[in-house]
């Protein structure tokens, strides 16, 4: 499958989508603060740091978020490298090993394949190293939609600042123009 011609190449960071995002948002204090980058093979690698806020049982991460960082990063691996706006169908995700508070998950995804509007991503996180035991795994389905998904159901106001502050940006952004 090939990436979009201006998907972000090898050895790029990715920026946070959105500041108030729960995945990835600067300004979610007790949010995932998810990082990602594009490695080779069009993988891309995305570091989550489980904090105190993130418990499930004491001193163990909860599953729910552990699933919200992978709906972050397939999400992230499928919006930048198709360029194209998409939204979470189906998540499924396997729990292999706990993951304690104060670990860091390195979740590696890529796309599966795209059919019509579905768009296909796996993961497999690692506990503390690219290289360490499997924690999850994760498999989604995405699906494509115009910017009017974000106008019917999403806040109107809130849009317009958050395109405006992409417009800002140095790299070249989607066509967002609804
Ligand atoms: C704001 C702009 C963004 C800019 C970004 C900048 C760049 C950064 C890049 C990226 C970072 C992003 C990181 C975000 C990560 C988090 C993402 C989320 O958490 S998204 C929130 C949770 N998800 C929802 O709220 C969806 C709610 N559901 C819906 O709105 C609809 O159900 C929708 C759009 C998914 C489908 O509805 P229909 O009416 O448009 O289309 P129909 O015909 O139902 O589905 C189309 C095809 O998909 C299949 N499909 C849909 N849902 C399915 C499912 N659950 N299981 C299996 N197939 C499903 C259907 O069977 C159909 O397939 P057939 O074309 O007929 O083959």
């Amino acid at each position: 499958m090939e990436p979009h011609p201006d998907a972000p190449g090898p050895g790029s960071k990715l920026p946070q989508h959105y500041e108030q995002c729960f995945g990835c948002g600067d300004e979610v204090d007790a949010g995932l603060h998810i990082r990602s980058a594009v490695g080779d093979g069009m993988v891309v690698h995305s570091t989550f740091t489980v904090t105190e806020a993130h418990q499930g049982a004491p001193g163990l991460a909860h599953g729910g978020l552990l699933a919200c960082a992978f709906d972050e990063a397939l999400g992230s691996t499928v919006g930048n490298l198709l360029r194209r706006p998409a939204v979470t169908g189906k998540l499924e995700t396997d729990f292999r090993r706990p993951v304690p508070v104060g670990s860091t998950l390195h979740i590696a995804a890529k796309l599966d394949g795209v059919a019509g509007r579905k768009i296909y991503a796996s993961a497999e996180g690692r506990l503390d190293a690219d290289d360490g035991p499997v924690a999850v795994r994760a498999r989604g389905l995405f699906v494509s939609v115009d910017f009017t998904h974000f106008t019917t159901h999403g806040d109107v106001n809130a849009l317009e600042k958050f395109r405006a502050a992409r417009k800002a940006r140095p790299e070249k952004d989607w066509d967002i123009n609804p």
